[in-house]
This record gives C-alpha cells, sequence and structure tokens, in this order.
C-alpha cells in the first residue's frame, strides 16, 4: 500500500488534489493513473483532477496539471491561483509576485494577502495564441479561426478558437442556460480536427464588460469554472467586438466570477478567489483499478 500527503483546493468551484513535490515525489509512470483515482468522487476523493506543485529550474515554482480523465494539461487558470495561495502560505515563497512555470511557459502570479491567508491572486497570463497551428487544429496554419464556420453533428456553428497555452473554442449563444453543453461539448472535445483536443466554451455576452460562461472542459468535462477557458472567452469576445479590449470584463461562470483584463499590452490579467478545502492522506494501490 502506498500514501501520500495531499491538499484539496479549488477555484471557483475548480476543485484539484494537490500535491507538494518539494516534500514527495509520485511515480512519474503512475501520474495518469492517480489523476484518475484522486478524483474520482466515490473511490477516491473527489475532484476535476490531480495538480503537482513542484520545484522548477526556471520559476519559482513548476505546476503539472492532469484531468480527471488522467490526461496531462498544458495550463490552468484556476490551479494557478491555489498554486500561487499553496506555495506562499507554506513559504516556498516568500514573495507576493512570482513566476510559476507551465507545460505552456511561465507566468507571473500575485497573491493579496488579509491576516496571513491568500483570499485572491492575480495571474498574468501572458498573450493569447491565435494562429490555428498555435491551437492547434486543421486548416492553414497560418490563418485564425475568428467567427470561422464549423459544422459539428450536421449543424453549422460561428466559432472562434483560442489557444492559452491549451486549446479552446468558444460558442456565443442567446441564453448561457440553454447552452448544448453536455451533447456538443463531448461531440467537439474529441474532433479529429483539434488534433489535442479542445476545451469547449459556451459565451453570452450581457454588456461590453461582462458575460455569462460554461465550459466542457477537454479531460473532465462539465467544471464549474475554467480560468484559462475564462480568458479565451474574453479574448473571443474582444476579438467579435463583443466587448471592450483594455476594460476590465467579469466572466460570471457557474462556480462564481473572474475580472479577466486583456490589456492594450497584449497581456491577460486574470483575478480571482483560492480556497483550500482539505488536507489528508491518501492510500492507494500502485496499478490497480480504480
Ligand atoms: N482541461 C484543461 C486543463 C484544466 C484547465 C482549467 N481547469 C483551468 O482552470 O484553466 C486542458 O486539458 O487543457
Amino acid at each position: 500500500m502506498e500514501t501520500f500527503q495531499f491538499t484539496k483546493m479549488h477555484g471557483l468551484g475548480n476543485s484539484y488534489i494537490y500535491v507538494n513535490g518539494f516534500e514527495e515525489t509520485l511515480p512519474e509512470h503512475l501520474l495518469p493513473d492517480i489523476a484518475r483515482k484522486v478524483a474520482n468522487v466515490h473511490t477516491g476523493i473527489g475532484s476535476d483532477g490531480l495538480i503537482l506543485i513542484l520545484p522548477s529550474e526556471r520559476a519559482n515554482v513548476k505546476m503539472r496539471i492532469f484531468n480527471s480523465d488522467g490526461s496531462e494539461g498544458k495550463n490552468c487558470g484556476n490551479g494557478l491561483r491555489c498554486v500561487a495561495k499553496y506555495v506562499y502560505e507554506h513559504n516556498i515563497v516568500k514573495e507576493k509576485k512570482f513566476l510559476i512555470e507551465t507545460l505552456s511557459g511561465l507566468v507571473e502570479a500575485e497573491v493579496h494577502e488579509e491576516n496571513g491567508r491568500v483570499s485572491c491572486v492575480t495571474i498574468d497570463m501572458g498573450h493569447p495564441k491565435l494562429l490555428k497551428k498555435e491551437i492547434p487544429m486543421a486548416g492553414n496554419g497560418d490563418e485564425t479561426a475568428i467567427g470561422e464556420i464549423m459544422e459539428f453533428n450536421g449543424s453549422k456553428y460561428e466559432v472562434t478558437a483560442v489557444s492559452m497555452g491549451n486549446p479552446h473554442i468558444i460558442f456565443f449563444v442567446d441564453d448561457i442556460e440553454k447552452a448544448p453543453l453536455t451533447t456538443l461539448g463531448p461531440v467537439v472535445e474529441k474532433d479529429a480536427r483539434f488534433p489535442e483536443g479542445v476545451n469547449v466554451e459556451f459565451v453570452e455576452i450581457v454588456n461590453d464588460h461582462e458575460l455569462h460562461f460554461r465550459v466542457w472542459e477537454r479531460g473532465s468535462g462539465v467544471t464549474q469554472a475554467c480560468g484559462t477557458g475564462a480568458c479565451a472567452a474574453v479574448v473571443a469576445s474582444v476579438l467579435n467586438e463583443q466587448t471592450t479590449r483594455g476594460k476590465e470584463t467579469v466572466v460570471h461562470l457557474a462556480g462564481g466570477d473572474l475580472f479577466i483584463k486583456w490589456t492594450d499590452e497584449g497581456k491577460i490579467l486574470m483575478k480571482g478567489p483560492a480556497e483550500t478545502v482539505c488536507t489528508g492522506t491518501y492510500y492507494y494501490e500502485a496499478g490497480s483499478e480504480i
């Protein structure tokens, strides 16, 4: 029987099981299986996946994120805010502004502290990527997909594709409560035109600085929130002339609100909460089924 210590944290209800890689090491070949196991609400802890907090040679700390299906993601906005909270509160990092390494590059975090506790975090998510080769998606790699017509399940949709280091496709809808989240989401996620899969977002515009948002995540399905997806949704809304660039936009996700600005310099700033749920010891048999 193997064990490791964990902390369950969430950003607007998008929860992960966090393991402190400064204190223990999980077997690399077991990571996808461990992610599936801990995410299982019946036989595990219950989460949208697993996040490792690791030493980095390029930044103060490194984050690796695994979805609940065991696939490894390249970025995670809600995860970044929780990692920032964790490393500051555990004195792994002493500064309030520091760098976090992800598989898609470095981001800068700034923790907002109240009485020694981090209540919310701002992440400079860097620049969005728009070329089809950067998403990645099929088609002319040097073109973008902004308001592009794509057919799924025999119906045509106008979509916009944005990478925040991980792939996103945004559908604009008139009523977020009627978004075809569980019918269209899984179909688009695995569509062959997205060779690495894709996170699927639905957006209802409220005004030039406010939108409603729902998500079917690659590798996790419906989650309460998706930080990278919310950033991609703001970018897509500006590109489709629905919201104003440079204006802080409130994104209403199922789990709560994120405040996101696409600055005139081109960076995406995301501000939102990060919460600790519980800590504990996880027991598992290496290589057993769930
Ligand atoms: N499902 C995503 C990773 C998690 C992203 C999301 N939870 C966030 O907060 O950005 C992917 O495979 O690209």
